[in-house]
């Protein structure tokens, strides 16, 4: 089904508001995108794909039943990676077949999410990172070519965060060369697993391994759960779907139980640890961790996929901001667009430079995981501490703030923003997912902290430690930095807010001990402490990171897009010194009168910022079919679209609702 829109002319404001561009928006594009190859390389795929029958439902999504809902978005999951089999993965690659691209396409087709999601997203990801080359060539062609349909069952009922406490059992039998998965317990039923519910006949599950009468920790396993013809569970398998969320509503995000249910040996994923025929193991891991290699790349991605939401959230806000109107500000003039308050800049231009910090940062954070996992592959594993503590707190640091933004962008629409057909709650309930899945934020900051502790002790004895903590070796044995307001002096001040508060963290661990608590409770005491040095950190690496790319991304561009990127940048460092001014003035010399001249420029670039701020969300190309909103659209005509939305309610669909009769009419006549 595919509604046809009337075109409409722009809206005058939004019409005047991009004759006042002075950057080519262009340029920023490409940046955005990683070259203008790229961006040309996205907007063939966009073609191919949005041009093929996407995307838009006569009745909104929101308006369905549950089933019909889940119904839809399997029929248009089914066109969808029809496509991506057939058409963009030509052009993308194999190897690239998850790339931000297709997951940026498959949001004109679903405003919520796709039951696909997590065969493409996880599914097929594990069996990359965790197969024998038998393996992958068994596995890897039927899953990509849609022959399997897989999920990522690992959370269990009662555990998410603590793996090792999982209790699904996968027990050898060596006289049939199978093993034996069974869920002892209810806490040990697999839960949340996206696509397991009703759409996958396959999933990957991890379980605790026993051979020859020992416990190995838990690893993972293939598992066929429902039957390839009828799409029935095969017997020894008890699979559903968990009801009713806050987003991911169409994801049909599934239980799953097993009693004795029996698969081949050859099923286990044996790349760094294998069961031989005889019940012998085996491992060939040369770190323990090298299993939780999918969570470790998702959280890689996710980084980007936080700029891609936020960039929607900021184009929608913006947008709407640039047509809406409100209040006189004087007697007898007309009212201002709301854009034009200093307030509403405050909380919208941020969203754009975070959306830019994001881009930037995450395509820093993939090439480094690429040149981690190719060592990985050559049998060097030293990085992977470094790489854990950085994807897991910038993670956890860039869902929480996509968040918190992307909130701040709806209160920014007023009331019509709390309209689904603004698709701000769409982004929001999804966004708000992701600050919990692949680890929870607090657990995340907290595994990073365990990284820089050790960091700190080994610079507070002067040994030199690796580059992400490198400012340690600087700054360690420092009191308090000189505050130097220039873009050096506060990425600087960032380093310092985080060596001063892990320093302290070491401090109050060793007092703790001093004072007679075991290690463990001296840490437990200090976890408070040890989130926010965690995520001081990931504000230094992400400040540094954020000014380092910029300037390495506009060597050769034009002095205005060099500008502008400028500014934004300069911009996200004061937005967040301002935000940390306590931490500031315990960490570095900053006085009252440099924080007031610091708040007064901020204010100023806010100013500068404005001319070009719609122009700046047009540099993130979202077409109107990806953004899905009444607010967003590229024509600006909202009040247009926001009756066009109502129309489409199902109360709408009869002049009287039966209810008046059953009902009110009685409670009128005093009937009821
Ligand atoms: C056709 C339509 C298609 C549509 C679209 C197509 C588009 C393509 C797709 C693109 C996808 C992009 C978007 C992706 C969306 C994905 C949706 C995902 C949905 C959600 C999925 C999930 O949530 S899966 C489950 C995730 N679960 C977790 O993350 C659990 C969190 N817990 C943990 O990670 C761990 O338990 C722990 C780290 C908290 C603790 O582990 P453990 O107890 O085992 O360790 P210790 O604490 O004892 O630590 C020991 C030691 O090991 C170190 N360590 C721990 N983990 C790691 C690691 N991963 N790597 C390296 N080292 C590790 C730890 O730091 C300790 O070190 P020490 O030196 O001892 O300090
Ligand atoms: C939308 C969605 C999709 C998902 N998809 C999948 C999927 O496809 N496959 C899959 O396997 N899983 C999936 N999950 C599960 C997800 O990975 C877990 O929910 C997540 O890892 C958090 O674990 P938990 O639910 O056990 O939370 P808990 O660990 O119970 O957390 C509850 C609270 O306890 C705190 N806490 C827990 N441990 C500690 C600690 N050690 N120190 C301090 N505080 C702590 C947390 O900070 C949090 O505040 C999904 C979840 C959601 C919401």
């Amino acid at each position: 089904m595919k509604a046809n829109r009337p075109k409409r002319d722009v809206h005058p404001d939004l019409a005047r508001e991009r004759l006042k561009c002075n950057f080519n928006i262009e340029e920023v594009t490409n940046i955005i995108d990683g070259g203008k190859d790229k961006t040309l390389e996205r907007k063939k795929i966009e073609d191919i794909a949005l041009n093929n029958g996407a995307c838009l439902d006569e009745i909104p999504d929101e308006c369905l039943s549950i089933k019909e809902r889940y119904e839809n978005a399997i029929r248009k999951s089914c066109i969808y990676s029809n496509i991506v089999r057939n058409e963009m993965l030509e052009i993308t690659g194999m190897e690239n077949f998850e790339s931000p691209v297709l997951r940026r396409t498959a949001d004109a087709f679903f405003k919520d999410i796709s039951p696909f999601m997590l065969h493409l997203g996880m599914f097929v990801p594990t069996l990359i990172g965790q197969s024998t080359p038998e393996q992958m060539a068994e596995w890897l062609p039927k899953a990509l070519d849609m022959k399997i349909i897989g999920a990522y069952a690992q959370t269990e009922l009662g555990h998410g965060t603590f793996i090792r406490g999982l209790e699904t059992t996968a027990t050898y039998d060596p006289d049939k060369e199978e093993f034996v998965l069974h869920s002892p317990t209810i806490t040990s039923y697999k839960w949340w697993a996206g696509g397991l519910g009703k759409t996958a006949n396959h999933c990957v599950v991890m379980a605790q391994l026993y051979t020859q009468g020992e416990c190995h920790g838990t690893h993972l396993f293939i598992v066929q759960i429902r039957d390839l013809d009828t799409h029935m569970p095969l017997p020894g398998i008890k699979v559903g779907e968990i009801g009713p969320r806050m987003g991911f509503s169409s994801a049909d995000n599934g239980f799953l139980g097993f009693n004795s249910f029996r698969i081949p040996r050859q099923n286990m994923l044996m790349k760094h640890a294998k069961v031989e025929k005889d019940g012998c193991y085996v491992k060939s891991a040369k770190h323990g961790k090298l299993t939780y290699g999918t969570m470790v790349f998702i959280r890689v991605t996710l980084v980007s996929e936080m700029s891609f939401n936020l960039s929607k959230a900021a184009t929608i806000a913006i947008r709407y901001s640039a047509v809406r109107r409100q209040t006189e500000l004087r007697p007898n003039e007309p009212e201002p667009q709301i854009l034009d308050y200093p307030t509403q800049q405050h909380k919208l231009f941020i969203c754009i430079a975070t959306a830019h910090a994001f881009q930037l940062t995450s395509k820093w954070l993939w090439d480094t995981f690429q040149a981690v996992m190719a060592d990985v592959r050559k049998g060097n594993v030293d990085a992977l501490p470094e790489l854990h503590a950085l994807s897991s707190c910038l993670k956890a640091v860039s869902t929480s703030d996509a968040l918190s933004h992307i909130e701040q962008c709806r209160f920014a629409c007023g009331g019509h923003g709390y309209m689904l057909s603004s698709n701000l709650p769409f982004i929001y309930s999804f966004v708000a997912a992701t600050r919990t899945y692949e680890g929870d934020y607090t657990v995340l900051l907290l595994q990073t902290a365990r990284f820089l502790v050790k960091a700190w002790e080994q610079a507070e004895s002067g040994n030199n430690v690796t580059p992400t903590v490198a400012y340690l070796n600087r700054t360690a044995n420092t009191k308090r930095v000189v505050w130097d307001n220039t873009h050096e002096g506060i990425i600087q001040s960032f380093q310092a807010i985080a060596a001063g508060k892990i320093g302290q963290c070491v401090r109050s661990i060793r007092d703790r001990i001093k004072s007679g608590m075991d290690y463990e409770d001296a840490w437990l005491m200090t976890t408070v402490q040890l989130v926010a040095a965690a995520e001081a950190h990931c504000r230094a690496v992400l400040v540094n990171t954020y000014w380092n790319e910029m300037i390495r991304l506009t060597k050769s561009s034009s002095a205005n897009v060099k500008t502008v990127m400028h500014q934004l940048a300069v911009l996200y460092l004061m937005y967040w010194a301002l935000e940390k001014t306590g931490d500031l003035l315990k960490y570095s010399s900053v006085s009252k009168q440099d924080l007031d001249d610091l708040q007064r420029r901020y204010e100023e670039l806010l100013a500068a910022l404005r001319p070009n701020a719609v122009s700046l969300v047009d540099a993130f190309d979202l077409r109107d079919e990806i953004l899905h909103s009444s607010l967003g659209s590229y024509d600006g005509c909202v009040y247009e679209r926001l009756m066009e939305e109502a129309q489409k309610s199902p109360l709408n669909a009869e002049p009287v609702n039966p209810s008046f009769h059953k009902y009110i009419k009685p409670l009128m006549q005093g009937k009821l």
